[in-house]
């Protein structure tokens, strides 16, 4: 992601004021003129880059802070709080209600990427259990707004509680598009109009996003393709053109790739910082504390056959993991997109193999494979794999059984995340404690790496026991292997 080059810059530019003896105007000017140089390079509307640089300019008047105070402190809390501003219009997003009819209608130009993000929304609603549909207005037809009206009345009468109607954006003229619009918006009657758009279009975005303001009553903004090459910078810019909360980002083509947003963590992950809460609430939303078993066990550092067999399925309901990898403070900057697909085969490979487990070898801890070696004949003939991807598992199962030792157990990072437990509830410290503790776990001398050549290393194939050592890609490549990822198996491919 480029955005992830803005948050380098960035950063590098607050770490050189650490290097300054004396803070002064000058190493502020200096400061203020990385910044905005790399935000405009990121596509960021002048007038914002402006207005940051003046809004920073006011609250930090170096001649008046009084001598003792952490000048670099101030500095940084000050430009991360404007760059916070910059993406949040400081607006509540409409936030839908439970056993109510919540009507989303969806606009934006062709192309944008709005059929995919409605499809994504809605499997995002009925993953958490909403009754959720779907009408596509999106028509070549003539009548899109029957449609959008006759689909709306039918989906109220049955109680859908999300109904996300998506419209068409393919129209030669402007005018056609608003007006046609307007129509849908007043038979569908809207709670909330997302207006949805494309994260690549650079300086382009304030100008479109005045438009449909100007058109429809927008509630919330999503930015798609924030994968790949966009720069990110222009979306901004439509916050500011609208007064609107962008509340998710697409950051792929397929239907797990939209994540939430929240102005604070996306500027955190943004300068590599992590997103602590985002990781909690997806590890929350893994609903490890309906599974009483596996809490318990989890704080004992135990972890079954069947608690991997389980999680499997917990992360493949969650979708890519690399998301998750992103969240983890250090870790964004590691492109980890090619490896989703990856992950998922693999993921579904090892389940297959645990299905063709008796009882008695799932709730155990694997030792009973190597008593009795006949047991790993039959499971892989039962599961139509080989001796070999079986033995594989149960390393596997083995390292992560490893993991959840150290994530686990009494000091683990699993602690205080129990049972109803809210992280966005969380004291500011208690998140920064968690956040140094992951820190702490990750393995040494990740940052300053070339990350083309460890990418190479993690996804060919050339890990796993018994090839040369590498004193910090093989910490990397563990750390891959134990969240499932990476091509590190011994004799790496098998069969699939
Ligand atoms: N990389 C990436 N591609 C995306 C994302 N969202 C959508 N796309 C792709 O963008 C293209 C256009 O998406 P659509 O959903 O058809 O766009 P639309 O706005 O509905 O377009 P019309 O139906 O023509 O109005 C498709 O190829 C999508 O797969 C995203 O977040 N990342």
């Amino acid at each position: 992601m480029v955005l992830a080059d803005l948050g380098r810059k960035i950063n590098a530019a607050l770490a050189q004021i650490n290097k300054e003896p004396i803070i002064d105007e000058k190493v502020l000017d200096a400061l203020l003129k990385e910044i905005c140089h790399a935000l405009l390079e990121a596509d960021v509307n002048v007038r914002l880059v402006g207005n940051l640089r003046k809004n920073v300019r006011t609250t930090v008047n170096i001649q008046e802070l009084a001598a003792g105070i952490n000048k670099r402190k101030i500095i940084q809390k000050t430009v991360v709080d404007e760059l916070c501003k910059l993406v949040d219009p400081g607006v509540e997003p409409y936030i839908p209600k439970r056993g109510k009819q919540n009507i989303i209608m969806f606009v934006g130009l062709q192309g944008s990427g709005k059929t995919t993000t409605c499809t994504k929304l809605a499997y995002y609603y009925q993953r958490k259990g909403w009754k959720t549909c779907l009408v596509c207005a999106d028509t070549f037809r003539a009548d899109p707004v029957q449609i959008a009206h006759e689909g709306v009345e039918k989906f109220k009468k049955e109680g859908f509680e999300i109904i996300i109607v998506d419209t068409s954006g393919r129209h030669k003229q402007e005018a056609e598009l608003f007006e046609e619009m307007k129509q849908i918006s007043t038979v569908v009657n809207p709670h909330n109009t997302i207006f949805v758009m494309d994260g690549t279009i650079g300086q382009a975005a304030e100008a479109q996003a005045k438009a449909f303001h100007e058109t429809a009553d927008i509630g919330s903004i999503i930015i798609t393709k924030m994968d790949g090459h966009a720069k990110g910078g222009g979306a901004i810019s439509a916050v500011a053109a609208t007064h609107s909360p962008i509340i998710f980002i697409g950051t792929g083509e397929h239907i797990h790739d939209l994540e939430g947003f929240d102005a604070r963590r996306f500027v955190s992950r943004m300068l590599g910082m992590g997103d602590i809460s985002g990781l909690m609430e997806t590890v929350q939303d893994l609903k490890l504390d309906q599974n009483k078993n596996l809490m318990k066990n989890l704080e004992q550092g135990i972890f079954t056959i069947r608690d991997m067999y389980e999680q499997f399925q917990n992360i493949s309901k969650m979708g890519p993991l690399s998301k998750m990898m992103q969240m983890v403070p250090g870790m964004s900057e590691l492109n980890l997109q090619g490896s989703d697909e990856l992950g998922a085969q693999r993921i579904k490979r090892l389940m297959t193999i645990m299905d063709s487990m008796n009882e008695t070898e799932l709730d155990s801890d694997g030792k009973i494979f190597q008593q009795q070696p006949a047991r790993i004949l039959r499971v892989a003939r039962g599961s139509g794999t080989s001796v070999q991807e079986v033995e594989e598992l149960l390393v596997q199962h083995k390292s992560f059984q490893g993991m959840v030792k150290k994530f686990g157990g009494n000091k683990g990072i699993l602690k205080g995340m129990g049972p109803g437990t809210d992280p966005s509830k969380m004291s500011p410290q208690k998140m920064q404690a968690k956040m140094a503790q992951m820190q702490k776990m990750l393995p040494r001398g990740m940052a300053g790496m070339d990350m083309n050549s460890l990418m190479r290393q993690m996804m060919g194939g050339g890990g796993g026991p018994g090839a040369p050592a590498m004193p910090d890609l093989s910490q990397m490549q563990n750390m891959m292997k134990q969240m499932g990822l990476g091509g590190g198996f011994p004799g790496g491919g098998g069969r699939r």
